[in-house]
């Protein structure tokens, strides 16, 4: 078994691609923060097909962790030289796998914070670019203020020099470079956030002005950050996958990423310091990126949203088992249809209809293994950035709200804790025990859990958000999730 490192590159099977660039040659143009599965998938892989053509060799990935769980990439990493298998895996079984070689090194911040600063100082590095989810950004879903009670953003602001979030880390790049009279790089956001990158400057503003009103002033007028729509599902990896690499082409690697076969990323061209050229690579750029990310995060990551609860509370844990079962691909398409489609502005050179049922397709994608439990993760930091704008705008234009609705209704007996067979769930949010002891009450207090402003505003004040409500919440206590489900449609 050969460990999948620089030196055994020209030692790797032929149906395993590998960098045909010289990698000794690539220069550092980019720190990514959140090197995860997905930005190895997409954005990491775009890179690599540019390099692959002999183009954009200086603008080769450092990433950047910050979260304690991070070491383990930096492990991984370091010893693979950056290296990491990519498995595209079609519905049909048809697997397709290449070793991308665009990360060129990785920094943990938490060892040495100085590190990552002074790369981010140094003239090469012309974007800063992240995927740390969306609640890395620390804002108030509602109100969308910057939360500057966070605990690590209090230390950031206490101990500028010693800082240990991204806003820190990087704000402290920043003023560096203007104190040394070099360009400001780019913050380009990847994450799944309506408007990434106003929100990203919200945040990054709001942070500096935490810091001194003079730096915020500096941040807004002289840092771009352009906005994205970012598409590719990349599940977690798993040791089976693992072992499938080692099995099919006799290669050890601790990370390697498996997704499918589709991606997307479209791109406003607003970049202060140069870009790749992304559109070789098969990037949309646009003038306007707003449709596109509308598009996406209401049909696909809502859809994701009005699968999972639904699915796990009947006894799914594979989203294409869920997708493949005709009553949620109808319950699926009727919300896509009838709620979420109505709030869209017209989408340049995309049939809405045909992208519906697309999404139904790639959801039912079995090779992929994705998985519901993946997507019921984080839900306080989804459900009100993704599918409560879907409500409130029906509800303020009277379109329909009933299956969106349903959805909330859905997350809230899913944080009860307990499966309709009466055995734990593991839910995973950072609000976890303030939402579980909420929704335990509701069986006597229905509205309880959508009173919780700080992640639905004022919407428990409106009857006809109240009354689809508590309707479906009645059915999904004394009818269960499945029952509920095909009622609805
Ligand atoms: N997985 C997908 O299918 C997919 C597709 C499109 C977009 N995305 C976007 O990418 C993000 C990451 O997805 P992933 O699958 O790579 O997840 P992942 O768990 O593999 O990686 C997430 C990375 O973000 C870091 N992170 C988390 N919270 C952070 C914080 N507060 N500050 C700094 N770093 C933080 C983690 O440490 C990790 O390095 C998603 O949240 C989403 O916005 C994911
Ligand atoms: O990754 P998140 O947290 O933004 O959301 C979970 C999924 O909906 C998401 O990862 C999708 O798989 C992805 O957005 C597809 O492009």
């Amino acid at each position: 078994m050969l460990p999948l490192n620089a030196e055994n590159l020209s030692r790797l099977p032929a149906d395993l691609a590998v960098p045909t660039y010289d990698r000794g040659a690539l220069r550092t143009g980019i720190v990514h923060f959140g090197v995860g599965g997905f930005h190895r998938a997409h954005q990491a892989m775009y890179l690599d097909r540019l390099m692959n053509d002999g183009k954009a060799l200086d603008w080769a990935i450092c990433g950047v962790g910050v979260m304690p769980a991070d070491r383990r990439m930096q492990q991984v990493l370091d010893a693979q030289d950056g290296l990491y298998t990519l498995v595209v895996k079609a519905p049909d079984g048809t697997l397709e796998a290449r070793v991308v070689g665009s990360i060129r090194e990785y920094l943990f911040a938490p060892d040495d914070p100085e590190a990552v600063i002074e790369k981010m100082a140094s003239p090469e590095v012309r974007i800063v670019s992240l995927t740390v989810t969306e609640g890395g950004y620390n804002f108030n879903a509602v109100t969308g203020e910057f939360m500057a009670d966070n605990k690590d953003v209090q230390h950031d602001l206490a101990l500028p020099n010693r800082p240990r979030t991204t806003f820190g880390l990087i704000t402290a790049a920043i003023e560096r470079r203007r104190e040394r009279d070099l360009p400001a790089f780019t913050i380009m956001s990847c994450d799944n956030i309506q408007g990434n990158g106003d929100a990203a400057r919200r945040s990054f503003v709001a942070f500096a002005a935490l810091r001194d009103p003079a730096l915020a002033t500096y941040v807004d007028e002289n840092v771009r950050f352009p906005n994205s729509m970012v598409d590719r599902i990349t599940p977690v990896t798993t040791d089976e996958d693992r072992d499938e690499v080692r099995k099919h082409f006799g290669v050890d690697d601790g990370w390697p990423v498996v997704c499918e076969p589709f991606t997307q990323w479209t791109l406003e061209d607003s970049f202060g310091a140069g870009r790749p050229a992304w559109e070789e690579a098969g990037v949309q750029v646009v003038p306007d990126v707003e449709p596109y990310e509308l598009m996406k995060l209401r049909l696909l990551n809502a859809s994701h949203q009005a699968l999972c609860y639904f699915g796990y509370l009947s006894g799914y844990r594979l989203v294409h088992d869920v997708a493949r079962d005709p009553a949620f691909a109808k319950f699926l398409l009727t919300y896509m249809k009838r709620e979420a489609e109505p709030t869209l502005e017209p989408v340049p050179g995309i049939n809405l209809d045909e992208y519906q049922h697309q999404l139904i397709e790639r959801f039912s994608n079995a090779q992929v293994k994705d998985t519901v439990a993946r997507l019921c993760a984080e839900s306080s930091d989804r459900i009100p950035k993704w599918l409560l704008p879907v409500i409130r705008h029906n509800l303020d234009s009277g379109g329909e709200i009933k299956l969106a609705t349903a959805v909330v209704a859905s997350w809230a007996r899913y944080d009860e804790g307990t499966d309709e067979q009466g055995g734990p769930i593991d839910i995973v949010d950072r609000l976890r025990d303030e939402l579980n002891a909420i929704a335990l009450t509701q069986r006597d207090n229905p509205t309880a859990f959508i009173q919780n402003r700080e992640l639905f505003g004022d919407l428990a004040d409106n009857a006809r958000f109240v009354e689809a409500y508590t309707e479906v919440l009645d059915s999904l206590h004394t009818r269960g999730a499945k029952a509920t489900l095909e009622a609805l449609i």
